[in-house]
Protein backbone atom coordinates (compact mmCIF):
# COMPACT_ATOMS: atom_id res chain seq x y z
CA UNK A 1 0.00 0.00 0.00
CA UNK A 2 1.14 3.82 -0.80
CA UNK A 3 3.16 5.76 1.62
CA UNK A 4 -0.05 7.99 1.81
CA UNK A 5 -2.01 5.50 3.23
CA UNK A 6 0.46 3.77 5.21
CA UNK A 7 0.26 7.52 6.74
CA UNK A 8 -2.74 6.34 8.09
CA UNK A 9 -3.36 5.32 12.12
CA UNK A 10 -5.98 2.27 11.98
CA UNK A 11 -7.08 -0.34 13.93
CA UNK A 12 -4.75 -2.79 12.30
CA UNK A 13 -1.94 -0.31 11.93
CA UNK A 14 -1.24 0.88 15.34
CA UNK A 15 -1.05 -2.86 16.94
CA UNK A 16 1.84 -4.47 16.77
CA UNK A 17 1.01 -7.44 14.69
CA UNK A 18 4.09 -9.20 14.93
CA UNK A 19 3.46 -12.44 15.81
CA UNK A 20 -0.50 -11.82 15.08
CA UNK A 21 -2.65 -14.86 16.11
CA UNK A 22 -6.22 -14.23 14.27
CA UNK A 23 -8.97 -15.48 16.87
CA UNK A 24 -12.11 -15.42 14.62
CA UNK A 25 -12.88 -18.55 16.79
CA UNK A 26 -11.63 -19.25 20.38
CA UNK A 27 -13.02 -23.16 20.95
CA UNK A 28 -13.31 -24.32 24.51
CA UNK A 29 -12.09 -28.18 24.54
CA UNK A 30 -12.60 -29.39 28.41
CA UNK A 31 -9.48 -31.26 29.63
CA UNK A 32 -11.37 -33.52 31.88
CA UNK A 33 -12.62 -35.64 28.97
CA UNK A 34 -9.62 -37.37 27.48
CA UNK A 35 -11.13 -38.72 24.27
CA UNK A 36 -11.84 -35.06 23.28
CA UNK A 37 -8.37 -33.91 24.03
CA UNK A 38 -6.75 -36.66 21.88
CA UNK A 39 -8.83 -35.13 19.29
CA UNK A 40 -6.78 -31.26 19.97
CA UNK A 41 -4.22 -31.70 17.84
CA UNK A 42 -6.82 -31.98 14.11
CA UNK A 43 -8.96 -28.85 15.30
CA UNK A 44 -8.78 -26.55 12.85
CA UNK A 45 -9.68 -22.98 14.43
CA UNK A 46 -8.00 -19.76 15.11
CA UNK A 47 -7.67 -20.46 18.68
CA UNK A 48 -8.16 -23.70 20.98
CA UNK A 49 -8.48 -23.34 24.33
CA UNK A 50 -8.29 -25.95 27.17
CA UNK A 51 -10.21 -25.75 29.72
CA UNK A 52 -10.44 -25.60 33.42
CA UNK A 53 -12.98 -23.26 34.24
CA UNK A 54 -16.74 -23.58 33.82
CA UNK A 55 -16.04 -26.18 31.32
CA UNK A 56 -14.83 -28.53 33.54
CA UNK A 57 -17.20 -29.96 36.74
CA UNK A 58 -15.56 -29.11 40.11
CA UNK A 59 -14.91 -32.99 40.43
CA UNK A 60 -13.08 -33.15 37.42
CA UNK A 61 -10.60 -30.28 38.26
CA UNK A 62 -8.04 -32.59 39.49
CA UNK A 63 -7.74 -35.09 36.94
CA UNK A 64 -8.48 -31.95 33.91
CA UNK A 65 -5.08 -30.45 35.48
CA UNK A 66 -3.30 -33.27 35.06
CA UNK A 67 -4.81 -34.31 31.49
CA UNK A 68 -3.38 -30.86 30.25
CA UNK A 69 0.07 -31.07 31.88
CA UNK A 70 0.47 -34.02 30.41
CA UNK A 71 -0.94 -32.39 26.92
CA UNK A 72 2.15 -30.05 27.72
CA UNK A 73 4.49 -32.22 28.88
CA UNK A 74 4.16 -34.21 25.64
CA UNK A 75 3.69 -31.44 23.11
CA UNK A 76 6.30 -32.28 20.51
CA UNK A 77 4.57 -36.07 19.98
CA UNK A 78 1.39 -34.58 19.48
CA UNK A 79 3.20 -33.32 16.22
CA UNK A 80 1.73 -30.41 13.81
CA UNK A 81 -1.89 -28.57 15.47
CA UNK A 82 -4.61 -27.41 13.22
CA UNK A 83 -5.29 -24.65 15.03
CA UNK A 84 -2.91 -21.26 15.06
CA UNK A 85 -2.90 -20.89 19.18
CA UNK A 86 -3.17 -23.40 21.84
CA UNK A 87 -4.08 -22.05 25.21
CA UNK A 88 -5.34 -22.78 28.70
CA UNK A 89 -8.12 -21.13 30.48
CA UNK A 90 -7.21 -21.28 34.22
CA UNK A 91 -9.69 -20.73 37.23
CA UNK A 92 -10.35 -17.50 38.16
CA UNK A 93 -8.64 -15.85 41.74
CA UNK A 94 -11.19 -15.43 43.71
CA UNK A 95 -12.64 -19.06 42.87
CA UNK A 96 -9.47 -20.44 45.22
CA UNK A 97 -8.47 -22.78 42.87
CA UNK A 98 -5.97 -21.15 40.47
CA UNK A 99 -3.10 -21.86 42.43
CA UNK A 100 -3.58 -25.28 42.44
CA UNK A 101 -4.21 -25.23 38.47
CA UNK A 102 -0.76 -23.43 38.09
CA UNK A 103 0.86 -25.70 40.26
CA UNK A 104 -0.03 -28.72 38.30
CA UNK A 105 0.67 -26.66 34.94
CA UNK A 106 4.00 -25.57 35.84
CA UNK A 107 5.26 -29.09 35.94
CA UNK A 108 4.69 -29.49 32.03
CA UNK A 109 7.82 -28.76 29.79
CA UNK A 110 6.11 -26.52 28.15
CA UNK A 111 3.82 -23.96 28.12
CA UNK A 112 1.11 -22.80 26.49
CA UNK A 113 1.11 -20.31 23.54
CA UNK A 114 -1.96 -18.28 25.77
CA UNK A 115 -2.99 -18.24 29.17
CA UNK A 116 -6.51 -16.98 29.70
CA UNK A 117 -7.79 -16.00 32.73
CA UNK A 118 -11.36 -15.63 33.79
CA UNK A 119 -13.16 -13.33 36.11
CA UNK A 120 -10.51 -10.56 36.38
CA UNK A 121 -12.92 -8.07 38.32
CA UNK A 122 -10.53 -5.93 40.14
CA UNK A 123 -6.76 -4.37 39.41
CA UNK A 124 -5.53 -5.79 43.04
CA UNK A 125 -6.39 -8.99 41.67
CA UNK A 126 -3.63 -8.86 39.10
CA UNK A 127 -1.04 -8.44 41.64
CA UNK A 128 -2.34 -11.85 43.26
CA UNK A 129 -2.62 -13.70 39.83
CA UNK A 130 1.49 -12.43 38.78
CA UNK A 131 2.30 -13.90 42.03
CA UNK A 132 0.85 -17.51 41.63
CA UNK A 133 2.42 -17.72 38.04
CA UNK A 134 5.75 -15.94 39.70
CA UNK A 135 5.94 -18.38 42.52
CA UNK A 136 5.15 -21.19 40.58
CA UNK A 137 7.16 -20.60 37.28
CA UNK A 138 9.79 -18.74 38.24
CA UNK A 139 9.97 -14.97 36.91
CA UNK A 140 12.55 -16.02 34.22
CA UNK A 141 10.82 -18.91 32.76
CA UNK A 142 7.76 -16.41 31.97
CA UNK A 143 9.58 -13.28 31.31
CA UNK A 144 11.62 -16.04 28.39
CA UNK A 145 8.31 -17.30 26.94
CA UNK A 146 6.37 -15.77 24.26
CA UNK A 147 3.35 -16.93 26.09
CA UNK A 148 0.48 -14.33 25.95
CA UNK A 149 -2.01 -13.27 28.27
CA UNK A 150 -6.00 -12.73 27.69
CA UNK A 151 -8.14 -12.04 30.73
CA UNK A 152 -11.90 -11.95 31.20
CA UNK A 153 -14.53 -9.08 31.65
CA UNK A 154 -17.64 -10.66 33.40
CA UNK A 155 -19.05 -9.21 36.05
CA UNK A 156 -20.56 -5.00 36.30
CA UNK A 157 -17.89 -4.11 38.50
CA UNK A 158 -15.24 -5.21 35.54
CA UNK A 159 -17.00 -3.37 32.72
CA UNK A 160 -16.89 -0.31 34.64
CA UNK A 161 -13.80 -0.30 35.67
CA UNK A 162 -12.31 -1.75 32.07
CA UNK A 163 -9.70 0.76 31.68
CA UNK A 164 -7.84 0.54 34.75
CA UNK A 165 -8.01 -3.35 34.47
CA UNK A 166 -6.58 -3.52 31.20
CA UNK A 167 -3.91 -0.51 31.66
CA UNK A 168 -2.72 -2.62 35.11
CA UNK A 169 -2.40 -5.72 32.91
CA UNK A 170 -0.34 -4.01 30.17
CA UNK A 171 1.89 -2.76 32.78
CA UNK A 172 2.61 -5.77 34.92
CA UNK A 173 3.91 -6.90 30.83
CA UNK A 174 6.12 -3.39 31.03
CA UNK A 175 7.45 -3.56 34.64
CA UNK A 176 7.42 -7.05 35.70
CA UNK A 177 7.81 -8.91 32.71
CA UNK A 178 4.24 -10.61 32.94
CA UNK A 179 2.50 -12.53 29.55
CA UNK A 180 1.69 -9.62 27.47
CA UNK A 181 -2.09 -8.90 27.35
CA UNK A 182 -3.39 -9.94 23.66
CA UNK A 183 -6.58 -9.43 23.89
CA UNK A 184 -9.24 -9.55 25.84
CA UNK A 185 -13.10 -11.77 26.21
CA UNK A 186 -16.70 -10.55 27.62
CA UNK A 187 -18.12 -13.67 29.64
CA UNK A 188 -21.54 -12.50 28.53
CA UNK A 189 -23.33 -15.68 30.92
CA UNK A 190 -21.72 -14.52 33.85
CA UNK A 191 -21.71 -11.28 33.50
CA UNK A 192 -25.52 -11.84 33.06
CA UNK A 193 -26.09 -13.96 36.17
CA UNK A 194 -23.91 -10.77 37.94
CA UNK A 195 -26.35 -8.27 36.95
CA UNK A 196 -29.40 -11.06 36.99
CA UNK A 197 -30.63 -10.61 33.94
CA UNK A 198 -32.18 -13.03 31.37
CA UNK A 199 -29.61 -14.50 28.98
CA UNK A 200 -31.65 -14.38 25.34
CA UNK A 201 -30.27 -15.65 21.78
CA UNK A 202 -30.93 -11.82 20.42
CA UNK A 203 -28.80 -10.56 22.82
CA UNK A 204 -30.18 -7.30 23.42
CA UNK A 205 -29.67 -7.60 27.49
CA UNK A 206 -25.99 -7.07 26.86
CA UNK A 207 -25.67 -4.47 23.81
CA UNK A 208 -24.59 -2.15 26.39
CA UNK A 209 -21.90 -4.08 27.76
CA UNK A 210 -21.02 -5.35 24.24
CA UNK A 211 -20.26 -2.05 23.21
CA UNK A 212 -18.50 -0.30 26.28
CA UNK A 213 -16.07 -3.32 25.94
CA UNK A 214 -15.23 -3.75 22.53
CA UNK A 215 -14.85 0.16 22.78
CA UNK A 216 -12.47 -0.71 25.79
CA UNK A 217 -10.35 -2.89 24.38
CA UNK A 218 -10.32 -0.92 21.07
CA UNK A 219 -8.95 1.82 23.49
CA UNK A 220 -6.03 -0.14 24.37
CA UNK A 221 -5.45 -1.70 20.67
CA UNK A 222 -6.25 -5.42 22.03
CA UNK A 223 -8.42 -7.71 20.73
CA UNK A 224 -12.01 -8.04 21.48
CA UNK A 225 -13.55 -11.16 21.96
CA UNK A 226 -17.77 -11.65 22.08
CA UNK A 227 -20.27 -13.68 23.75
CA UNK A 228 -20.66 -17.03 23.50
CA UNK A 229 -24.07 -18.73 21.75
CA UNK A 230 -25.25 -21.57 23.62
CA UNK A 231 -27.97 -22.44 21.88
CA UNK A 232 -25.36 -24.95 19.94
CA UNK A 233 -28.21 -26.27 17.60
CA UNK A 234 -29.29 -22.75 16.04
CA UNK A 235 -26.56 -21.57 13.35
CA UNK A 236 -28.48 -19.22 12.21
CA UNK A 237 -28.78 -17.17 15.51
CA UNK A 238 -25.15 -17.57 15.71
CA UNK A 239 -24.09 -16.13 12.37
CA UNK A 240 -26.60 -13.17 12.91
CA UNK A 241 -25.17 -12.74 16.07
CA UNK A 242 -21.09 -12.95 15.31
CA UNK A 243 -21.95 -11.12 12.31
CA UNK A 244 -23.11 -8.00 14.09
CA UNK A 245 -20.08 -8.74 16.37
CA UNK A 246 -17.91 -8.31 13.47
CA UNK A 247 -19.93 -5.40 11.97
CA UNK A 248 -19.26 -3.66 16.00
CA UNK A 249 -15.88 -4.25 16.06
CA UNK A 250 -15.17 -7.92 17.48
CA UNK A 251 -12.33 -9.86 16.40
CA UNK A 252 -13.70 -12.84 17.07
CA UNK A 253 -16.25 -14.89 19.20
CA UNK A 254 -16.25 -17.67 21.75
CA UNK A 255 -17.07 -20.96 20.60
CA UNK A 256 -18.28 -23.82 22.12
CA UNK A 257 -19.26 -26.89 19.65
CA UNK A 258 -17.09 -28.25 16.80
CA UNK A 259 -20.27 -27.50 14.16
CA UNK A 260 -19.67 -23.80 15.48
CA UNK A 261 -16.62 -22.90 14.11
CA UNK A 262 -17.12 -22.39 10.21
CA UNK A 263 -20.10 -20.31 11.33
CA UNK A 264 -18.20 -18.06 13.44
CA UNK A 265 -14.89 -18.25 10.91
CA UNK A 266 -16.76 -17.08 8.45
CA UNK A 267 -18.83 -14.32 9.64
CA UNK A 268 -15.37 -12.62 11.21
CA UNK A 269 -14.04 -12.83 7.82
CA UNK A 270 -15.32 -9.63 5.87
CA UNK A 271 -17.49 -10.78 2.70
CA UNK A 272 -15.86 -11.07 -0.84
CA UNK A 273 -18.16 -8.25 -2.11
CA UNK A 274 -16.61 -6.00 1.16
CA UNK A 275 -13.14 -6.76 -0.03
CA UNK A 276 -13.32 -6.33 -3.38
CA UNK A 277 -15.15 -2.91 -2.36
CA UNK A 278 -12.48 -2.06 0.01
CA UNK A 279 -9.21 -2.81 -2.77
CA UNK A 280 -11.36 -0.91 -5.24
CA UNK A 281 -11.94 2.17 -3.30
CA UNK A 282 -8.12 2.31 -1.46
CA UNK A 283 -6.39 2.37 -5.58
CA UNK A 284 -9.27 4.71 -6.61
CA UNK A 285 -8.13 6.97 -3.42
CA UNK A 286 -4.32 6.69 -4.53
CA UNK A 287 -5.50 7.88 -7.67
CA UNK A 288 -7.77 10.74 -6.77
CA UNK A 289 -4.78 11.52 -4.21
CA UNK A 290 -2.09 11.73 -6.62
CA UNK A 291 -4.08 14.13 -8.90
CA UNK A 292 -4.26 16.86 -6.30
CA UNK A 293 -7.66 17.03 -5.48
CA UNK A 294 -9.76 17.33 -2.91
CA UNK A 295 -9.54 14.03 -0.42
CA UNK A 296 -13.84 13.95 -0.57
CA UNK A 297 -14.37 11.66 -3.09
CA UNK A 298 -17.81 9.97 -4.22
CA UNK A 299 -17.32 6.17 -4.87
CA UNK A 300 -19.90 3.76 -6.54
CA UNK A 301 -22.30 6.94 -5.57
CA UNK A 302 -21.64 7.05 -1.79
CA UNK A 303 -19.47 9.99 -0.25
CA UNK A 304 -16.11 8.64 0.63
CA UNK A 305 -13.75 10.53 3.37
CA UNK A 306 -10.89 9.30 5.84
CA UNK A 307 -12.98 7.22 7.81
CA UNK A 308 -14.27 5.40 4.94
CA UNK A 309 -10.72 4.82 3.68
CA UNK A 310 -9.46 3.65 7.04
CA UNK A 311 -12.64 1.15 7.01
CA UNK A 312 -12.01 -0.21 3.47
CA UNK A 313 -8.20 -0.26 5.41
CA UNK A 314 -9.18 -2.25 8.21
CA UNK A 315 -10.75 -5.04 5.43
CA UNK A 316 -7.71 -5.33 3.76
CA UNK A 317 -5.20 -5.21 6.23
CA UNK A 318 -7.49 -7.94 8.57
CA UNK A 319 -7.86 -10.43 5.36
CA UNK A 320 -4.04 -10.26 4.78
CA UNK A 321 -3.07 -10.71 8.06
CA UNK A 322 -5.16 -14.08 8.37
CA UNK A 323 -4.26 -15.15 5.11
CA UNK A 324 -0.28 -14.52 6.10
CA UNK A 325 -1.07 -16.90 9.27
CA UNK A 326 -2.47 -19.75 7.54
C1 LIG B 1 -21.86 -28.68 25.12
C2 LIG B 1 -21.16 -30.01 25.07
C3 LIG B 1 -21.22 -30.67 26.45
C4 LIG B 1 -21.86 -30.92 24.07
O1 LIG B 1 -21.10 -32.11 23.96
P1 LIG B 1 -21.66 -33.41 23.27
O2 LIG B 1 -22.95 -33.81 23.92
O3 LIG B 1 -20.56 -34.46 23.25
O4 LIG B 1 -21.98 -32.91 21.81
P2 LIG B 1 -22.12 -33.73 20.50
O5 LIG B 1 -22.61 -35.12 20.76
O6 LIG B 1 -22.93 -32.91 19.57
O7 LIG B 1 -20.64 -33.80 19.95
C5 LIG B 1 -20.33 -34.23 18.64
C6 LIG B 1 -18.85 -34.52 18.55
O8 LIG B 1 -18.11 -33.31 18.80
C7 LIG B 1 -17.25 -33.47 19.90
N1 LIG B 1 -17.24 -32.22 20.69
C8 LIG B 1 -18.27 -31.65 21.29
N2 LIG B 1 -17.92 -30.52 21.89
C9 LIG B 1 -16.59 -30.37 21.66
C10 LIG B 1 -15.64 -29.38 22.01
N3 LIG B 1 -15.99 -28.32 22.78
N4 LIG B 1 -14.40 -29.53 21.58
C11 LIG B 1 -14.04 -30.60 20.83
N5 LIG B 1 -14.89 -31.59 20.45
C12 LIG B 1 -16.15 -31.47 20.87
C13 LIG B 1 -17.85 -34.61 20.72
O9 LIG B 1 -16.84 -35.24 21.49
C14 LIG B 1 -18.39 -35.51 19.61
O10 LIG B 1 -17.32 -36.24 19.04
P3 LIG B 1 -17.52 -37.74 18.54
O11 LIG B 1 -17.98 -38.52 19.73
O12 LIG B 1 -16.16 -38.16 18.05
O13 LIG B 1 -18.56 -37.68 17.45
C15 LIG B 1 -19.70 -29.83 24.61
O14 LIG B 1 -19.74 -29.31 23.32
C16 LIG B 1 -18.84 -29.00 25.51
O15 LIG B 1 -18.45 -29.45 26.59
N6 LIG B 1 -18.49 -27.79 25.09
C17 LIG B 1 -17.63 -26.89 25.82
C18 LIG B 1 -18.35 -26.30 27.02
C19 LIG B 1 -17.50 -25.31 27.74
O16 LIG B 1 -16.30 -25.40 27.75
N7 LIG B 1 -18.15 -24.32 28.38
C20 LIG B 1 -17.48 -23.26 29.05
C21 LIG B 1 -17.02 -22.23 28.09
S1 LIG B 1 -18.18 -20.98 27.68
C22 LIG B 1 -17.93 -19.79 28.88
O17 LIG B 1 -17.44 -20.09 29.91
C23 LIG B 1 -18.31 -18.41 28.51
C24 LIG B 1 -17.90 -17.26 29.40
O18 LIG B 1 -16.97 -17.51 30.38
C25 LIG B 1 -19.13 -16.59 29.96
O19 LIG B 1 -19.23 -16.39 31.17
O20 LIG B 1 -19.98 -16.20 29.15
MG1 LIG C 1 -17.58 -17.05 32.34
Amino acid sequence: MRSAIRAFSTNVTKTDRKGFVPRRALLYVPGSSEKVLAKVPKIKVDSLVLELEDGCPLASKAQARTNIAAYLDDLPSKGDHACFELGVRVNSVSSGLLADDVKELSKAKHLPQVFLVPKVDDPDELAAIWDIFKTNYGAERIQNSKSRLIIYIESARALLDMPRLLATTLNLHKNAGFFKLDGVVFGSDDFCADLGMSRSNEGTETLYARQRFVTCCKAFSLQAIDSVYIDIKDLDGLRRQSIEGKAWGFDGKQCIHPTQIPVIQESFLPPPDKIEWAKALIDEYIKHENEQRNTVLTFRGSMVDRPVILQAMNIVQTVKYIQESQ
